[in-house]
């Protein structure tokens, strides 16, 4: 409800206009009602047609001016409702792409996408139709005071229905609760099980996992069809209720209303108007009321909304120092995990100078990917710091600075988009050529030249279908292509066959030959081999510096 007003808050000077014009509308909306009390009264009792032209031309006006003042009216919230769901698209997108890191890698993936797709459902629960119907809300009491004006007695009556409606629409709406949030929980865990279908289908079927996987999706299904049952028993209930009170009123009102008759207390024409205005009063109620199961879904979405948006964001400014040098020191830095019993590490001092090359190495889960992640700014120290050029990077405007990195994730990921946009996303204005004489440097020039498209072959789904090591050296490309000064690459070799690993030796004896600061997490040979500086992870958790100074090989070179 809150989240309606405050799209009506928006712009206040259209929020005065959204209430006069439903006032408008309401009053008149009497008009059917008044037209059938004097049709009836005064066409009837005295027969001139004058008066039934006149009353009808009125009536028609009336209606015609109702109408497009409600077309207006939607509009004006549609304007509103606009403003309200790009804001919060905006605020989602920023809270999945600026919140710090580490803590929105905490929420499962599944539930990332539950969030993020919660805006459609926000929309529709919250969208311009809705509004306009909430608008009306108060305005059902208009009828009622109108037909208290024409019969008090009935007035109260109709009062009495509309209470009965509300109270059993409230007592189904509280019971709503449970099933829509196990439905919205449910939905989460569905989404991981299609996840396995459609991204790990090969794993589905290779290792015959069907039977587990059908197993937990038909416990699954059967779970959200008994909450589903229990969510269409609850929903029936609400519109029985208003079925039922439609025609109980309609009862109440001309049963009662022909014993007001008789009694000499109300005409024929007031009892018919009577009973249009008490209708009118009830479906503006139960419109109202029915918006409850929807107002409900909508803010469950908004409050998971929430639990993203409520992620501290990165520092969105900090220092800025042209561009880096690429010498590093690590001063007694530190980082764990939470719940993790031993930290990635501990008490690290080293200092690399610029133009150097360190390596890291160690076994799997050692903690290499963590000191990537901590060397572009995505992570920080638990303890310590990290210092570039001898500024602390947390001083540092983490845009910047990633400008300065040039980096290779342990799994290389594209956006959808063109390879030509990926490729460049660091500087759009590359000329084509000088990509693809890149490409070839790194032997993925065939892949690249030999489709019809070319650069402009589009990826999609993280372009998962490139194989890992061209996917890899793509990646490479990108990276290096944004000009970074230090290059942290985080196994620059995994899944990369031998011709891939000597194009990559010697691109990386390119970098080092252009002073470049390289930073590579790695157990391939060559490239220890290649490094001023190895340091084994395996030593926990205070690494160990294995080689310091001249490296065993001059430049890098494969084999
Ligand atoms: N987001 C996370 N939350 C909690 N623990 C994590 C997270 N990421 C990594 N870890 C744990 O931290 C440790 C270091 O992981 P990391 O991925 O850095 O190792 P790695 O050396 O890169 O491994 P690999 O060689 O397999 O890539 C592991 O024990 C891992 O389980």
């Amino acid at each position: 409800m809150n989240e309606f007003f405050r799209r009506i808050a928006l712009q206040p000077r259209l929020r005065l206009e959204l209430w006069l014009s439903s006032l408008l509308i309401n009053l008149l909306g009497l008009a059917s009602s008044l037209y059938s009390i004097h049709v009836l009264n005064r066409y009837l009792a005295l027969g001139v047609d004058a008066t039934l032209v006149t009353l009808t031309l009125g009536a028609v006006m009336a209606v015609g001016f109702e109408v497009l003042l409600r077309n207006a009216r939607l509009r004006v919230a549609q304007w509103l409702c606009a403003r309200a769901d790009t804001e919060l698209g905006e605020t989602l997108f920023e809270g999945a792409v600026r919140g710090q890191y580490a803590l929105v890698e905490q929420l499962p993936h599944t539930a990332r996408r539950e969030i993020l797709s919660g805006q459609s459902t926000v929309q529709q629960c919250f969208g311009a139709p809705n509004l306009v119907t909430l608008l009306d809300t108060p305005f059902a009491f208009v009828f009622v005071v109108v037909l208290g004006m024409l019969s008090p007695f009935l007035a109260c009556m109709a009062l009495l229905v509309m209470a009965g409606v509300t109270l059993v629409s409230l007592l189904a709406q509280r019971r709503l609760r449970e099933p829509m949030e196990a439905q919205s929980r449910i939905a989460i865990q569905m989404a991981g099980y299609q996840h396995n279908l459609t991204a790990g289908g090969e794993m589905v079927r290779a290792f015959s996992a069907a039977d587990a996987l059908k197993e937990k999706w038909r416990a699954c299904a059967d779970e959200q069809a008994e909450q589903r049952a229990q969510l269409n028993r609850l929903q029936n209930t609400m519109q029985n209720a208003s079925y039922a009170g439609t025609l109980i009123l309609s009862m109440v009102i001309m049963g009662l209303g022909a014993r007001e008759v008789l009694a000499g207390n109300l005409d024929i024409g007031s009892l018919i108007g009577c009973n249009i205005l008490a209708s009118r009063a009830l479906a503006a109620l139960t419109r109202a009321l029915g918006l409850g199961e929807q107002i409900g879904r909508g803010q469950r979405a908004l409050e998971l909304a929430r639990q993203l948006c409520a992620i501290p964001r990165e520092r969105a400014e900090g220092v800025r120092l042209g561009q880096t040098r690429g010498s590093l020191r690590f001063e007694d830095m530190a980082f764990g995990y939470p719940k993790q019993a031993v930290p990635v590490l501990e008490h690290f001092d080293y200092s690399l100078e610029a133009g150097k090359v360190l390596v890291f190495t160690g076994a799997n889960g050692s903690g290499k990917t963590t000191l990537a992640r901590l060397l572009v700014g995505l992570l920080e120290p638990s303890r310590g710091h990290l210092l570039v050029d001898g500024m602390d990077l947390r001083q540092a405007d983490p845009q910047w600075w990633r400008r300065q990195v040039a980096y290779l994730p342990q799994e290389p990921q594209f956006f959808d988009g063109t390879l030509r946009e990926n490729l460049c996303v660091l500087a759009p204005e590359t000329a084509d050529a000088k990509v693809l004489e890149l490409c070839r440097e790194l032997a993925v020039g065939a892949f690249v030249e030999g489709g019809a498209e070319g650069l402009g072959l589009v990826v999609r789904n993280g372009g998962g279908s490139i194989p890992l090591g061209i996917r890899r050296r793509l990646a490479l490309v990108r990276a290096v292509l944004g000009g970074g000064q230090l290059v942290v690459l985080d196994d620059p070799t995994e899944g990369v066959d031998a011709e891939g690993c000597k194009a990559i030796a010697a691109l990386l004896s390119r970098l080092v030959r252009e002073g470049r600061t390289l930073v590579m997490m790695s157990n391939e040979s060559f490239i220890l081999g290649a490094a001023d500086t190895v340091i084994d992870l395996n030593h926990k958790p205070v690494p160990r510096v294995l080689r310091d100074g001249k490296p065993a090989r001059e430049g890098v070179q494969h084999g």
